[in-house]
């Protein structure tokens, strides 16, 4: 569980409360205040989340995605500072144990669609850092730190 608590911010325009990111849990429960400031990344855009009372928001993280073979997909999400209000929110964190292999479900393994993912360790994967591209240029497209898992179809030899 962690209180998120984003003070006003004089800068509005030039800082964030929180950096763009996946989360890399399984999935996030999301209480936030009538403030709002929460945005999730979709085709290209940033969109605000509606703050509707007595709501949560749920959040699939990396490892659901992984997980369910891409079926869910994490959003990159972010929070915006403002000027006039503080913010408070609360996050509930769904996470496996950190000795957890993840892999695909068996379930979700088809002809059709193989599996995205190798298995790999929560651990190993959530000391992972970041990529760099976070920290400086928001805007641009970055890899998705699962990616490093993601099985690449081989080249199939044609005679
Ligand atoms: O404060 C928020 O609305 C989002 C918090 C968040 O994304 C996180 O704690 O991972
Ligand atoms: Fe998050």
């Amino acid at each position: 569980m962690r209180f998120n608590f984003y003070p006003t911010c004089p800068c509005s325009d030039k800082v964030w409360g929180l950096i763009a990111h996946r989360d890399p849990c399984m999935l996030t429960i999301l209480q936030q205040d009538s403030v709002g400031g929460l945005q999730i990344q979709t085709n290209g855009q940033w969109l605000g989340v509606a703050t509707v009372p007595f709501s949560l928001v749920v959040n699939v993280g990396d490892m659901l995605k992984a997980m369910s073979n891409g079926r869910f997909q994490s959003m990159l999400h972010r929070v915006v500072t403002n000027s006039s209000k503080q913010r408070l929110s609360m996050a509930y964190f769904c996470n496996t144990t950190s000795d957890a292999m993840i892999g695909v479900a068996p379930a979700l393994i088809t002809k059709d669609r193989p599996a995205e993912y190798r298995p790999f360790g929560y651990a190993e994967y959530s000391c992972m850092p970041f990529h760099p591209s976070d920290l400086t240029s928001i805007h641009e497209y970055r890899p998705h730190r699962l990616d490093s898992y993601k099985i690449m179809p081989t080249d199939s030899v044609s005679e």
